[in-house]
């Protein structure tokens, strides 16, 4: 049946998670979390209720070895717990999922299951469907390595649909060794409401689809933050709502409010079409209304002298692709920190690094480089042995800063990973509080060293040389880029 029909499209219906391209992982007796409750028959929340160590740490106890023995009731996801819900057809967004019983703020309402599939696997079934002119999305973000895919195979929380607005949101457990993603009322649901949660992050994505969910505060597309919506470039075209391009809000980060302005297409960047851009890409977009939105490069100081702005030709520049790579490794970690749901409560913000957006309006992302400027020629065309001095204390200072900010991702990278890979906690708040830390104080090094070179060529005589060249030039010259670190 089509999704026109009565029936959704056929798929299997499962109540567990299917591994296809490894084993379910097999608990060692050691990794066993035993928690401390004491059964009491006067009071049911003794056996591993809310206060449950188990139950605190997102992890479900092991049958067998839980000291509440049968009365236990921290085994949500193993003996599918789940609130009623039941299907109905929703107007413009397909099938719909809508609880059967008034639900709990708080209550596991259903398990996410599909098949669990590496990243890479993802990525293909992800353009297969795409090519296979299949619409509807539905695979979500498990942990840094693999996803759930519930197109074929899955539960029905495969029917829930997106709102900006959300009344559950998706929580990750840890169940006999394996994490699972369950759907969680974010508040009280009264029967025949709509369930929804919010896909970003969760979700794989596919084509870019213009969300409906009629919240005040709507981002505009599903998923916007999501991995596949990062990558992908185009969007569907034909007469359904989701996939016309009319209209669409523009809409750029998480913290920015949207706003009525809307694209008149959504285009994949292609180089010196779309954007009045300089060699790295970034530039201005015109918009339907004419209004030029300026994407900059990360960490970019414009430097401007006497009203003149100069900045780098595309001959001058040369990418400092180590730097490059780096930030987009850091920046993808990072993100991922924060996309965790079960780290919402202590988020590594990566716009420590990622001051200004990269987003291009086709929701194509470009990491930005690091760029450094020459301070050896910068030195040798001021006059003042201050101004170089300075010119050259804060470089020192910046540099410094830098190696401090790489040496401390190093040192909590390992954790970082151990933490995507195993944990449900949130990322350890001592480390956070060292990175932002650290990322400030390059931050200000950063600042500091490139007002110094803008308050010195403002203000300080040239060095005399018949051979240089004029100011513009000189300091188009200054700006040549070194590789980065
Ligand atoms: C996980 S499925 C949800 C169930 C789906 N509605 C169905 O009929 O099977 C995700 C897909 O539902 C649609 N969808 C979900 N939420 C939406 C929203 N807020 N606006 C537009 N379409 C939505 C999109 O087509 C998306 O790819």
């Amino acid at each position: 049946m089509d999704q026109q029909g009565e029936f959704p499209p056929a798929y299997k219906l499962i109540e567990r998670n299917e591994f296809l391209y490894r084993k379910h992982k097999k608990q060692k007796e050691e990794d066993i979390a035993i928690c401390e409750c004491q059964y009491d028959a006067g009071n049911p929340e003794s056996a591993c209720g809310d206060r449950c160590l188990n139950v605190l740490t997102s992890t479900e106890c092991t049958p067998g070895y839980c000291p509440s023995g049968s009365h236990c009731k921290n085994q949500r996801f193993q003996t599918c717990q789940y609130a009623k819900s039941r299907l109905f057809k929703t107007e413009g967004r397909g099938w719909g999922l809508l609880a059967d019983e008034n639900i709990k703020a708080g209550q596991f309402v259903i398990e996410y299951c599909g098949e669990v599939i590496s990243w890479k696997e993802a990525k293909q079934r992800s353009q297969a469907y795409e090519s296979a002119g299949l619409k509807d999305a539905y695979i979500i973000y498990l942990n840094a390595y693999e996803s759930i895919d519930a197109t074929h195979k899955g539960s029905l929380a495969r029917f829930i649909n997106h709102s900006c607005q959300p009344n559950c949101e998706t929580r990750k457990w840890n169940v006999l060794g394996e994490v699972r993603v369950g759907i969680f009322a974010k508040q009280e649901i009264p029967a025949g409401t709509e369930l929804a949660y919010d896909y970003n992050f969760e979700w794989y994505g596919g084509a870019k689809v213009r969300c409906l969910c009629g919240a005040a505060c709507c981002s505009g597309f599903l998923g916007a933050k999501s991995r596949g919506f990062q990558e992908a470039t185009y969007l569907w075209e034909d007469n359904d709502d989701r996939y016309s391009v009319e209209n669409v809000p523009l809409y750029d980060s998480e913290d920015d409010e949207p706003t009525s302005k809307s694209l008149k297409a959504i285009v994949p960047y292609k180089e010196n079409e779309d954007f009045l851009g300089n060699a790295d890409g970034f530039g201005s977009v015109v918009l339907s209304e004419s209004i030029p939105m300026v994407v900059e490069p990360l960490n970019f100081v414009p430097m401007e002298v006497n009203g003149v702005k100069y900045e780098t030709t595309e001959d001058e520049c040369m990418y400092a692709e180590n730097a490059q790579e780096n930030f987009a490794r850091k920046s993808a970690m990072i993100s991922r920190i924060r996309s965790n749901s079960a780290c919402r409560n202590y988020h590594i913000d990566s716009n420590s690094l990622s001051k200004t957006s990269s987003r291009y309006p086709g929701g194509k992302a470009k990491f930005g480089v690091r760029k450094q400027v020459n301070v050896k020629l910068i030195c040798e065309r001021l006059a003042v042995a201050e101004a170089r001095e300075e010119i050259i204390a804060y470089e020192e200072s910046k540099k410094q800063a830098t190696a401090q900010l790489d040496s401390l991702y190093d040192e909590i990278r390992p954790a970082i990973e151990e933490h995507e890979r195993d944990n449900q906690d949130s990322v350890s708040t001592s480390v956070a509080e060292k990175w932002i830390e650290a990322s400030c104080c390059k931050l200000k090094a950063d600042f500091d060293f490139y007002s110094s070179i803008i308050k010195n060529i403002a203000t300080v005589p040239r060095v005399s040389n018949d051979a240089s060249p004029q100011v513009d030039g000189a300091v188009n010259e200054v700006l040549l880029l070194e590789n980065g670190h």
